[in-house]
């Protein structure tokens, strides 16, 4: 190749030539009376230049040498190659002409030398695609002498960087629609979830229900454990089987063990005739939710552990263990960590159970899901009254307040109680239980109107909506959430704040 055809004109002026001929001159073993330290140099010279040929030629990349006048005088395999021609029918020729014969569209040697920099392109070729670096070299004067084109075909690169897009564009809509599809999971087993910690929950949920592994959820009183765990359930590969429920605090510790693990006939004084399969059995190909699990007693724990290690079950009074292939699903509102160093909870147990540990937060840590929570359930149990019933402002205010010890089953219990109790559609601060409404502060009185005796009621009425709505434009963004907040629609929003001259002031706030 290149090495093979001279690059350098014997009869050139260029300085690297010079200095070639000049060694190529001294290293001439007829050249008689050569001291022998030059000659030491100029061998060292010469395996310099076997080395820098060896690199050249060997580099996967294209190199073109080009002279100051962007003329080429060396180009190495991989650029005979990329550009499918032979080095002698390059060398010699200019950039310009090349470009002019339509060789390459863009020189990074000319560009280079035009701005004394290294200058990257890049170029098609034959629908391929080079990028082309032109590397100026400067002798010690600072005089342009070379110019070093490095090119690197990136068609298959570029592809491969095409596909990948592809590829990532498909990963993320289907990560959409799967979002979309646990979204619409969510929706229809009646799941409110609106605050980030609660979607990232059900997320968790959901992603864990695809695997086998031991759950703790943990969580306050009525948070929503067993809606986690019925929803885990419905989205793994078990949901065709039973989801058997067991709650260890409401069983007497003497029923606990049969319960769990059934019994043979005989086991003990009172048990059925033909024995009796236990919950785990019951749960074989699904799961089973064990319930208030800090409950368990000890020996229980025991058993449950080994079933856990072996997945075989033995019944009471049973001499043959049956395997058994159930998932366990565990919840409890104690701290189980503290129990274990109280020594009341196996940590073995412990940790074989916290596999995948899932935190239920309260009612209080989510305040994007409060008032959704109480339209759902206003809803719910009107629908099953048959009469319409909606909050009124303060009443909602005052749930807002109210901290909701016993979380959301408490709220629904509010919830129940205030649309059986109300009389009118709207739910009014009375109608809810004096706790809640004691809570409430100043968030559920009226909003302190002055009047003068002249007024009409009209008047006054009118004077106490305007200060209400007064009042949301500066709480609320948009109309929309005055609507939700105030619990009538949106154009009626409109309607009032236009004839009140409201409209200038939630215009400010919404910008
Ligand atoms: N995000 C939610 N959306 C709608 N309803 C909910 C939500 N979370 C909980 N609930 C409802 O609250 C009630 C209590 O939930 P659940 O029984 O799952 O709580 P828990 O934490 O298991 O209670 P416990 O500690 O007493 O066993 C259920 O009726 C459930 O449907």
């Amino acid at each position: 190749m290149s090495n093979n055809s001279d690059p350098f004109d014997s009869h050139s002026n260029d300085p690297i030539e010079r200095d070639n001929r000049a060694a190529a001159k001294i290293t001439d073993p007829d050249d008689a009376g050569e001291p022998a330290a030059v000659a030491e140099q100029m061998r060292c010279l010469q395996a310099m230049a076997r080395e820098r040929d060896a690199i050249i030629d060997s580099s996967s990349d294209g190199l073109f040498v080009c002279d100051n006048h962007a003329t080429v005088i060396r180009i190495n395999p991989a650029s005979e190659r990329i550009h499918k021609i032979k080095a002698d029918a390059i060398v010699g020729r200019n950039m310009v002409d090349l470009i002019e014969q339509g060789f390459i569209d863009r020189s990074a040697a000319l560009e280079a030398i035009q701005k004394r920099a290294t200058v990257s392109l890049l170029q098609k070729k034959d629908h391929r695609k080079l990028i082309s670096t032109g590397t100026p070299v400067f002798d010690d004067s600072g005089e342009l002498i070379r110019v070093v084109v490095s090119e690197r075909d990136i068609t298959e690169i570029d592809t491969l960087q095409r596909c990948l897009e592809e590829e990532q564009a498909i990963k993320d809509q289907l990560q959409t629609q799967l979002a979309e599809m646990q979204q619409r999971l969510i929706q229809t087993q009646k799941i409110i979830a609106r605050s980030p910690n609660v979607v990232k929950l059900l997320k968790q949920a959901l992603k864990v229900s695809k695997a086998d592994s031991s759950v703790l959820i943990t969580g306050e009183s009525g948070v929503g454990k067993g809606l986690v765990a019925n929803l885990i359930h419905k989205n793994s590969h078990r949901a065709e089987k039973p989801l058997i429920r067991i709650n260890c605090g409401a069983i007497p510790e003497s029923l606990i063990e049969s319960e769990l693990f059934g019994y043979e006939k005989g086991a003990f004084t009172g048990a059925r005739a033909g024995g009796k399969p236990g919950h785990l059995e019951l749960a074989d190909g699904g799961t089973l939710f064990l319930d208030e699990i800090a409950e368990l007693p000890l020996s229980a724990q025991v058993k449950l552990l080994r079933f856990l290690e072996d997945g075989r079950v033995n019944r009471l009074g049973g001499t043959q263990a049956r395997q058994v292939n159930a998932r366990i699903l565990a919840a409890t509102h104690r701290d189980l960590k503290q129990m274990v160093g109280e020594g009341t909870f196996r940590h073995d147990l412990y940790y074989r159970l916290n596999v995948i540990p899932l935190v239920v937060p309260p009612v209080r840590e989510r305040k994007e899901c409060l008032l959704p929570l109480l339209r759902y359930y206003v809803d719910y149990f009107a629908r099953k009254l048959g009469s319409p019933k909606r909050l009124s402002h303060a009443a909602v205010e005052s749930l807002m307040a109210y901290p909701f010890p016993g979380n959301v089953r408490e709220l629904m219990n509010i919830c129940e109680r205030a649309v059986v109790m109300s009389e009118l559609e709207v739910i009014a601060l009375e109608d809810l239980p004096r706790d809640v409404v004691s809570h409430a502060g100043d968030a559920g009185a009226t909003p302190s109107v002055q009047w003068p005796p002249q007024m009409t009621l009209e008047q006054i009425l009118q004077s106490v909506e305007r200060a209400l709505l007064l009042e949301a434009t500066q709480k609320y963004r948009n109309q929309s959430q005055i609507a939700a907040a105030l619990g009538i629609s949106q154009p009626t929003v409109a309607r009032r704040m236009k004839k009140y001259g409201l409209m200038a002031s939630l215009t400010i706030r919404e910008r």
